[in-house]
């Protein structure tokens, strides 16, 4: 059943709930749904925002930020960042069913063999590596081809997808143009450095790959439609609250343990009223993506007691790392000059058309370009005698650029050293936190930029770009001062908008993290944390396959214990 607002819920609920999944987002989705397919299992979902599923702007993939307002955007801005010459940047997160997933840009990359094997080795735990998170990366998927059904053989590897999961994956509709196939013989000519990849999600994503998406018939798959689907929706065991915000979790009161007990959520109307309490008697998760969990552990007193301390904010358990390590991608633009393009576009009105009559078209996609390319820089790259390589092994990319006909872009840095923070501003629940990432506060990053142009540049020198690059706008490290440069990239620097990591999980008996490898918030039983403010790095690539891949495999260990 789902309830549209706390005011409709029944105040005198006989029913007692196992799970209560405090969070509505992406892994909440993924949560509510698996775990309600055991009829056994009671579970409420609570989630700040409206249902997403049938909002027609949130399901045509190209119309995805014409409802970039606040009903299902929450529309942070972060602090002044000194590394951005005290620029404010803007930090949409999803508010709605579904989350952040309800409104992203849809590409679906998982990340690389190493990304996951550093998850295993920072938490002493295993189950976190690649190998063994197999039958997860495959569970949460159901690829279905390309979209409007043409023949995309040799355009991913069908050995490494899954196929009877929940979040439809695609590649585009279009057929490969000139553009992508000079692409592609690039990527022959230039093989040693920037060599082509059948497919970025068989755990080497380094080279020229075809972009994957979480569409699946030409509309957008987010996790409230994956896992709350209509069937899912009408299981008696599966209950949905809507425009409800969690303010609080509570400690049990009349727990005889020892140890800290919490699996209580106080819950409001979404924009203020009389608060309630509503205890799971299994466990209570915590999935309020990586704004919103650390701000609800805070507003709890989980946190730095100190500083909770000092706002007036009792601590129930000290753990100083909460809002802590925040990693996010941090972003330059750049372009390149190329001969006069003859692009043919399709207007508005047949697009619409051919979305409504067999859900193809433009209007099925995201971006304009089919192609990304990730890369890495030369071993031997002078910066590696000053700095060690943060990117977690060699089959981790540290830079993507879109391959736009345009041969202009956003070069992303995939593993920053920069790390920010989540604090409160006050002890109402209800105020904005202070979100500041430090984005280029490392020197590593701005001298990592530096070299990521270099190889753009290296790249489009190649052979298969003659007669069609012509020449470098810049920023043009080998033009411009350091000093120049730096100012360039300090005044236009941007972030690719997937942060993690602000209640990471550790090592079972690590003093620092804020979840064990189980997800379980450290010293407290009876409440997890699964979303993406749990992962210990960023991932070399766009983080909601990620996020899927963690739930899937926190939903087995929760199977387990119950
Ligand atoms: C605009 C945008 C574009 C992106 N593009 C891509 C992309 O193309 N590819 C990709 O892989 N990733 C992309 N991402 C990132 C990706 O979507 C996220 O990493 C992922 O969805 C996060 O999942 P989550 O479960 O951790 O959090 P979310 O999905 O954000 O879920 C958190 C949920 O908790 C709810 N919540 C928070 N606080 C409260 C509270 N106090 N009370 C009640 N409910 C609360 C929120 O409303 C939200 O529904 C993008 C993100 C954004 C915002």
């Amino acid at each position: 059943e789902v309830y549209q607002s706390l005011d409709a819920f029944p105040l005198n609920l006989t029913r007692s709930f196992d799970f209560i999944i405090a969070g509505g987002g992406t892994a909440a989705s993924v949560l509510a749904g698996r775990l309600s397919e055991n009829n056994r299992f009671n579970v409420l979902l609570i989630e700040a925002g409206n249902d997403t599923a049938s909002v027609i702007e949130l399901i045509i993939p190209a119309w995805a930020t014409k409802r970039n307002d606040t009903e299902f955007n929450w529309r942070f801005v972060s602090e002044p960042m000194e590394g951005l010459n005290n620029r404010t940047i803007d930090i949409p997160r999803g508010r709605g069913l579904g989350g952040s997933s309800a409104i992203n840009a849809m590409v679906y990359t998982r990340g690389s063999k190493d990304d996951y094997d550093n998850w295993g080795r920072v938490t002493g735990d295993r189950r976190w590596g690649w190998e063994a998170l197999q039958p997860y990366i495959r569970r949460h998927e159901r690829w279905t081809g390309a979209t409007g059904g043409r023949d995309p053989t040799g355009q991913y590897d069908p050995k490494v997808h899954g196929y009877r999961g929940n979040t439809q994956t695609s590649l585009g509709w279009y057929e490969p143009s000139d553009f992508d196939l000079r692409v592609r013989r690039n990527g022959v000519l230039q093989s040693e450095e920037f060599p082509n990849v059948l497919d970025l999600n068989a755990g080497k994503p380094i080279g020229a790959t075809w972009i994957q998406s979480t569409i699946g018939n030409g509309e957008r798959c987010s996790a409230a439609r994956g896992y709350l689907t209509p069937s899912a929706r009408e299981r008696p065991n599966l209950t949905i609250l809507l425009n409800t915000y969690i303010t609080r979790v509570l400690p049990t009161p009349d727990n005889v343990s020892k140890k800290l007990d919490i699996r209580t959520v106080e819950i409001a109307p979404r924009y203020g009223g009389t608060r309630r309490a509503l205890t799971a008697s299994k466990e209570l998760i915590l999935s309020g993506g990586v704004i919103g969990t650390p701000h609800i552990l805070l507003n709890s007193g989980i946190g730095n007691k100190t500083e909770l301390e000092a706002l007036g904010i009792p601590s129930i358990r000290d753990l100083p790392d909460v809002g802590q390590g925040i990693t996010e991608h941090v972003s330059i633009a750049a372009s390149f000059t190329t001969v006069p393009l003859n692009q043919t576009t399709i207007d508005d009105a047949t697009a619409l058309e051919m979305w409504q009559q067999n859900r193809t078209g433009p209007l099925t996609e995201r971006f304009p370009n089919h192609q990304l390319l990730w890369f890495r820089l030369p071993k031997n790259a002078t910066l590696f005698q000053t700095y060690k390589d943060p990117s977690t092994g060699p089959t981790s990319p540290q830079f993507v650029w879109g391959l736009d006909p345009t041969a202009s872009g956003t070069l992303v840095l995939l593993s920053p050293y920069s790390r920010g923070t989540l604090k409160l501003s006050s002890s109402d629940p209800f105020a904005r936190p202070r979100i500041n990432y430090n984005l280029l506060s490392h020197p590593y990053d701005l001298a990592a930029l530096k070299e990521g142009i270099r190889s753009l540049k290296r790249y489009y020198s190649g052979p298969a770009w003659e007669g069609y690059i012509t020449g470098f706008t810049g920023p043009d490290p080998d033009v411009l001062s350091d000093d120049q440069f730096e100012q360039v990239v300090r005044n236009g620097a941007f972030t690719t908008l997937h942060p993690v990591g602000s209640a990471q999980m550790s090592a079972k008996g690590s003093k620092g993290g804020v979840v064990d490898p189980e997800l379980r918030v450290k010293g407290v039983s009876g409440l997890r944390v699964i979303d993406a403010s749990v992962f210990p790095y960023v991932p070399a690539a766009n983080s909601q396959a990620a996020v899927y891949i963690l739930t899937e495999r926190a939903v087995d260990m929760i199977r387990d214990r119950w």
